[in-house]
C-alpha cells in the first residue's frame, strides 16, 4: 500500500483518531483545547492521566530547572549563526545535546523519564537561542525571567520581553493542539529509531528531520509564504485558480486520516480571528478565510492543523522560518510519549517490502557490460 495508508503498524494507548474524533489518552481534543494547559498535556501524554495540583507543580518546577542550556550549545550556534535552515539547526542542537547527558544509554523507565524532562525543557530554549544568536543578540538568561508556562518562557526568551497574556495563552493553546497525533510520519520515525534500542536523542533527531518536510510540519511555513505571496484579498481567487490549474498542492489542506476536516483547525481559526482583533490587523485572517472557502468549493479539501497556525504565528510575530520549530517544541511531548511507550514494550520495527524488481539476473563480467 503506497505510503502505508491505513496500515496499522503498532498498538498504542496514547492517542486515538476514530471517525475524525481526536483524543489524547481518551480525552477529546475539544475538551483539551478549551481547558488544558500544555504542561497538563505533557503529564497526560507521558503518565496516562491528568496530574493533580502537586504533580503539576512538580513537573513545572522540573521543566524550569532543566531548561538551562549547556554553554557549548551557544558556542555551536555562534559557529554557524549566519547560515542555514532553522529546523536543521534545531536537529543539530538536539543531536549535540546527547553529549551532555550521562544517562543516554540507560533505557530504564526512570532514566527515560528524566531524559524526557531534560529534552522537553530545553527544546524551547534552543529555538529562542537559534533566533537570537543569528540576529547577533545575546540569549536571555533564564534566571532573569519568571515565566509561568513553557509558552510564556519561549516568547520571553525569544523577544527579551514579558509577553502579553493573550499571546502566551494563544501559544499555549497551539502547543496543546499540536502535541500529539498518533502515528504521523515524524512520530513513526521516532518509534522506528528507538525500536533498535537506540537512544532517545536519536529518536527526537529522526523525528525533527521528518517533521521538516513540507508535506508534514513545514506546511505551516509554506502557508505563510502563500499568504504573503497573495498579499491582498482581491488576488486570492486568481492565485488559487492558478494553483489548481497547474495541478499544484495547496499547502495546509488535505490530510491522510481526516477526509472531512481536521478537528484542530477550528480552534486555530478562532485563535487567528482573536489575534487579528488584538493586533487590529485582519489581513492574514481574512485572506485565510477566503482561501479556505475557495479551496473547499473547488477541490473539496478542508484545512489541516498547519493552515491557521500560519496566521496565528504571524500575529504572534514569530519569524516565519521558526513556524515548524514551534510545531517541533509542542510535538516533542508526543514524540517522547511514543518513545517511552516503545521502550516499555519493545520489539524492533522491521516491516517487509514487496519486491518489484527483476529476478534471476545472471552476472556479466565487466568486459561484457
Ligand atoms: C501536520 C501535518 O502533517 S498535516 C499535513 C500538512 N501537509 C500539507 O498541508 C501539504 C498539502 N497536503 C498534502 O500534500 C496531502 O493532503 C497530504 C500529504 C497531507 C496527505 O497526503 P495523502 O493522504 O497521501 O493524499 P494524496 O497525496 O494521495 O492526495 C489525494 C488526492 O487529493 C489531492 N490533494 C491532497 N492534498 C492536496 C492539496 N493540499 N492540494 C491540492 N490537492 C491535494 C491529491 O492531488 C490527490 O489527487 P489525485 O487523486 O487526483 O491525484
Ligand atoms: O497525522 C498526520 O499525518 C499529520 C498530522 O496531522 C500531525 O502530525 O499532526
Amino acid at each position: 500500500m503506497a505510503g502505508l495508508a491505513d496500515i496499522v503498524a503498532c498498538e498504542s494507548s496514547i492517542c486515538s483518531i476514530e471517525n475524525s474524533e481526536l483524543r489524547y489518552r481518551g480525552y477529546s481534543i475539544d475538551d483539551l483545547a478549551q481547558n488544558a494547559t500544555f504542561e497538563e498535556i505533557i503529564y497526560l501524554l507521558w503518565y496516562g492521566r491528568l496530574p493533580n495540583r502537586l504533580e503539576l507543580k512538580a513537573l513545572k518546577q522540573d521543566l524550569a530547572e532543566n531548561a538551562v542550556l549547556p554553554k557549548k550549545i551557544y558556542e555551536l550556534l555562534h559557529l554557524y549563526a549566519p547560515w542555514g535552515n532553522a529546523m536543521a539547526k534545531l536537529r543539530t542542537c538536539l543531536s549535540f545535546l546527547t553529549h551532555f547527558d550521562d544517562e543516554v544509554m540507560d533505557h530504564s523507565f526512570a532514566a527515560d523519564h528524566r531524559k524526557a524532562v531534560r529534552i522537553m525543557a530545553r527544546i524551547a530554549a534552543i529555538v529562542a537561542a537559534i533566533d537570537r544568536i543569528r540576529k547577533g543578540l545575546e540569549p536571555i538568561e533564564l534566571k532573569t525571567i519568571r515565566p509561568t508556562s513553557l509558552a510564556e518562557m519561549f516568547l520571553w526568551l525569544l523577544t527579551g520581553e514579558k509577553p502579553a497574556p493573550i499571546a502566551a495563552k494563544a501559544l499555549d493553546t497551539c502547543f496543546v493542539l499540536h502535541a500529539e497525533h498518533e502515528l504521523n510520519a515524524s512520530t513513526f520515525a521516532a518509534r522506528v529509531t528507538v525500536s533498535t534500542m537506540s537512544d532517545i536523542y536519536s529518536g527526537i533527531v529522526s523525528a525533527i528531520g521528518t517533521l521538516k518536510g513540507p508535506l508534514h510540519g513545514n506546511a505551516n511555513e509554506q502557508v505563510a509564504r502563500m499568504l504573503e505571496e497573495i498579499g491582498e484579498l482581491s488576488r486570492v481567487e486568481e492565485y488559487i485558480a492558478q494553483k489548481i490549474a497547474n495541478g499544484e498542492r495547496i499547502m495546509g489542506f488535505g490530510h491522510r486520516v481526516y477526509k472531512n476536516g481536521d478537528p484542530r483547525a477550528k480552534y486555530l481559526q478562532a485563535l487567528s480571528g482573536e489575534l487579528a482583533e488584538w493586533r487590529d490587523d485582519r489581513r492574514w485572517y481574512e485572506l485565510s478565510l477566503k482561501i479556505e472557502k475557495l479551496v473547499y468549493e473547488q477541490k473539496g479539501l478542508k484545512p489541516n492543523v498547519d493552515f491557521y497556525s500560519a496566521s496565528v504565528y504571524t500575529y504572534l510575530e514569530i519569524p516565519r522560518d521558526l513556524f515548524t520549530l514551534m510545531f517541533a517544541i509542542s510535538r516533542t511531548s508526543g514524540w517522547l510519549a511514543h518513545i517511552l511507550e516503545q521502550h516499555e514494550n519493545n520489539r524492533i520495527i522491521r516491516p517487509r517490502a514487496e519486491y518489484s524488481g527483476k529476478t534471476e539476473v545472471k552476472w556479466k563480467g565487466i568486459s561484457e557490460r
